[in-house]
């Protein structure tokens, strides 16, 4: 597959902190990479950094490149909202606004400048059948999004992202707040999304990982230690710092 994103040695700071330490891997089109580690070695702080969600902490700074399409994400020309736009982020907690389920999503588009409300209509079922969500909710799209289950919320918030059309869909800790069916489901769309987005994911759980995943990139204490094929992370990985993480020996 074609190499979606790219980080080329990049480091990144919270003030004097180096939270980063020369990363360098790519991304395929089409797949999913999940991102793992023991709390606190980065893995968040990585994924923001590929939508330019840090530049909102003030004392942070990047050193190194990242590119989506072969074009730099930190080039003094680049259109951050259309960054945003383009590279979609989901959160742990699910976090739809206290509107209605309809506005949860039409708002995204609003704000990239749709006006006209047939196509905002359209696309509002559209993001919702792509999360999986439109059978549960398309009898009451004018109820508060607050009366969803986190599940089903979280479905919601995945929705919003997929509404402005991006092409890279990051989630940070999607399911850790679900129950195991709800987390069932977000990963079986996972699954389906694959086929339309390149798709960044950060979780703490192993068995997801290995479920969801095409490839695997272990982070320790803010450096990369390995990246391979999740399979081959998973069974015979080469390094003895990612071993002992798979298997549970620490973090
Ligand atoms: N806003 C911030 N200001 C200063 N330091 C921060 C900030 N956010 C994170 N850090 C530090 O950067 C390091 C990496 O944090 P990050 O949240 O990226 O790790 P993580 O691997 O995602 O952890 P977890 O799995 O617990 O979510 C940690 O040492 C953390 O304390």
């Amino acid at each position: 597959m074609p190499i979606k994103m790219s980080a080329n040695h990049l480091s990144f700071f919270y003030g004097d902190f180096e939270a980063l330490s020369d990363i360098t891997l790519d991304f395929e089109q089409n797949q999913v990479t999940a991102l793992i580690g023991p709390s606190g070695c980065g893995k968040s702080t990585f994924l923001r950094c590929l939508n330019r969600m840090n530049d909102l902490i003030p004392g942070t700074r990047v050193e190194g490149e990242i590119t989506l399409d072969g074009q730099p994400v930190y080039g003094s020309r680049v259109d951050v909202v259309n960054l945003r736009r383009m590279v979609g982020m989901v959160f742990q907690k699910p976090n739809p606004f206290p509107k209605t389920i309809f506005e949860n999503i039409a708002y995204g588009l609003r704000i990239n400048g749709v006006k006209d409300k047939s196509l905002i209509a359209n696309k509002v079922e559209e993001s919702l059948k792509q999360a999986a969500l439109w059978e549960e909710v398309k009898d009451r799209l004018s109820a508060s999004a607050l009366g969803l289950s986190g599940g089903q919320q979280q479905r919601l918030c995945i929705a919003r992202a997929l509404a402005v059309e991006p092409e890279v869909l990051l989630m940070d800790e999607p399911a850790s707040a679900l129950d195991p069916i709800a987390t069932q489901k977000i990963e079986e769309l996972i699954h389906l999304l694959k086929a339309s987005y390149t798709i960044i994911i950060v979780t703490h759980n192993m068995q997801q990982a290995a479920r969801v995943s095409d490839t695997t990139a272990f982070f320790y204490i803010g450096k990369l230690i390995e990246t391979g094929e999740t399979d081959v992370i998973f069974t015979r990985p080469e390094k003895k710092q990612t071993e002992d993480y798979i298997t549970g020996r620490f973090g």
